[in-house]
């Protein structure tokens, strides 16, 4: 008789746990930062639903890169807790990093690797295997257009090949979270339309996203939910029918925020 450990349904490995859908992808409870005297964010909670593809808009300055970085681990918070799937990100970063892919705004790439290595190298470190990081990072390559520009270095791309190769480095391994800051920003219209169809295709899979954008008509074409943020502070946060309460999600946002209407004039560019 074979030991138990040497029979076949002992050598499958355990079927992964299912995630819990009632864990919030990601939770913010009473998150602050602050430089000098101002309040960058202000004691912000914020619950992500799993399987939900999240906007978080708001004016410049609001905040928005500040919660985000503090969300995945970038910048330690000055008080609060950020949970990534029911992991504490400050008290258990290497398993919750694990789960997530981050495309953070302004941090710096290994701009003298290529495209194709920094993305290996992105697979390699996340403890993919070689072969699989290398047809995923040719998938991407392909899939973003940067197949021509696989052996260029980074520090040469253009703002927006950049802003695509890190997108491919915080989606190699296929985690269960992204979390993108401004991922459109300097991204032309054709590989808008694909990164589109991949995020929607992978929140249809299961995954979750996060996004930061300025560009309100995207927001409300793409996310299923919304949080609208000024001053450091939720105003606003729900599905997007919720937030917009049957007006659309910029008018909601000027009246939220407070904007003056943009009808000012310079009388000196009058000519
Ligand atoms: N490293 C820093 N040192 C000092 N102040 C900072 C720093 N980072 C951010 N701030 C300030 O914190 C506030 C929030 O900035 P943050 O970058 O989070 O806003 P944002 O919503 O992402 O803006 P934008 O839409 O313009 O990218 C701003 O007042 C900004 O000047």
């Amino acid at each position: 008789m074979q030991p138990a450990s040497e029979s076949p349904a002992a050598l499958t490995p355990p079927a992964p746990t299912p995630p819990d859908l009632r864990v919030p992808a990601l939770r913010l409870r009473g998150l602050a930062k602050r430089f000098g005297q101002t309040p960058a964010v202000d004691h912000l909670d914020l619950d992500v639903p799993r399987g939900s593809f999240y906007g978080f808009v708001g004016p410049n300055g609001a905040g928005k890169t500040t919660t985000l970085s503090m969300a995945t681990g970038l910048m330690r918070p000055d008080a609060g807790t950020a949970e990534v799937g029911g992991i504490d990100v400050w008290a258990q970063p290497r398993e919750a990093k694990q789960t997530m892919g981050v495309l953070a705004d302004g941090v710096m790439l290994f701009n003298k690797l290529t495209g194709a290595q920094l993305v290996t190298y992105a697979g390699l470190l996340r403890g993919m295997d070689r072969d699989t990081v290398a047809s995923r990072t040719e998938d991407l390559l392909r899939v973003l257009g940067l197949e021509d520009a696989r052996g260029k270095l980074v520090q040469d791309y253009s703002a927006g090949m950049t802003k695509k190769i890190a997108l491919a480095s915080a989606m190699v391994h296929a985690p269960e979270l992204l979390v993108l800051d401004e991922p459109f920003e300097a991204v032309d219209p054709v590989s808008a339309r694909t990164i589109r169809g991949l995020l929607e295709s992978y929140v249809a899979s299961g995954g979750t996203v996060i996004l930061s954008s300025h560009v309100m008509d995207l927001v409300q074409r793409m996310c299923s939910h919304v949080g609208i943020i000024a001053e450091g502070r939720l105003l606003a946060s729900g599905t997007l029918d919720e937030v917009r309460g049957g007006s659309d999600l910029e008018s909601r946002f000027v009246d939220l925020v407070g904007l003056e209407a943009g009808d000012q004039e310079l009388a000196w560019l009058q000519l």
